[in-house]
């Protein structure tokens, strides 16, 4: 991440979600700030891929409002954007590019100075592992390597804010480390994590957001 921009807190106020016409979450308020993990707990279907995907500025909220300080952030839609890295549930990995080329192309989207992204590459395939695989393709990879794939686009295409639904699907324990490690550098750097998981994730004193709290009561959302 760019360290030299001093960033304040993102938030979210009062936010609510409609799936399906289903309420998900209402009245949601969090707050990260730099240096700081947020991990959003909760059963199967409670809104935490729907929250990320919301935070992500991908999904309108039906109520509520998100904001880099005081700013909300659809005053400043492009700078959102740029500050914002969201790795979804499903891989981006594209299956007939190889590894390298599949990380080149997230480098050279936020860096374009060819040899700047080429050391971003470099890093991001040496930090994940991946540098025996540069030459396969997409299509080849196993589940863990094609997620590691799509999360060295983190360190190949810096920002300071990670969104990150279930980031440990299909790693090994080795490599849960390595992104343990990843997060903590990020941190330490004044970059923030929020993330979705079912499994533990070390992320010393990590703020939770439990979305249970946040659903409408079963009578309510069946009437
Ligand atoms: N595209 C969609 N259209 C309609 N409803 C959706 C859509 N995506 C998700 N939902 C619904 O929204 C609710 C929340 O889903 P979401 O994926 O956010 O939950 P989650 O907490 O991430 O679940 P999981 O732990 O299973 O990944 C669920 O009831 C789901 O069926």
């Amino acid at each position: 991440m760019d360290t030299t921009e001093k960033l304040p807190p993102f938030s979210g106020h009062g936010l609510g979600c409609i799936r399906g016409g289903r309420v998900v979450f209402a009245g949601l308020d969090f707050a990260v700030a730099p240096g700081e993990a947020l991990v959003l707990l909760g059963p199967n279907g409670s809104g935490k891929s729907s929250l990320l995907r919301v935070m992500a500025g991908l999904l309108k909220p039906a109520a509520g409002k998100l904001a880099w300080g005081e700013v909300a952030t659809g005053a400043e839609p492009e700078l959102h954007a740029a500050r914002t890295h969201y790795v979804g549930h499903h891989d981006a990995v594209k299956t007939v590019l190889s590894v390298a080329e599949n990380i080149r192309f997230w480098a050279r989207l936020h860096q374009p100075d060819a040899g700047l992204a080429q050391g971003a590459v470099e890093n991001a395939l040496a930090r994940f592992g991946l540098a025996h695989l540069r030459d396969i393709p997409g299509k080849l990879l196993s589940a863990g390597q094609k997620r590691r794939t799509n999360l060295a686009r983190l360190l190949a295409a810096p920002s300071p804010l990670w969104l990150l639904d279930e980031p440990t699907t299909a790693l090994d324990r080795h490599n849960i480390k390595v992104l343990e490690t990843v997060f903590a550098e990020h941190r330490a750097a004044g970059g923030m994590v929020v993330l979705s998981t079912h499994q533990d994730v070390d992320l010393p004193g990590a703020r939770t957001l439990h979305l249970d709290d946040f659903a409408l009561d079963a009578e309510d959302t069946q009437s």
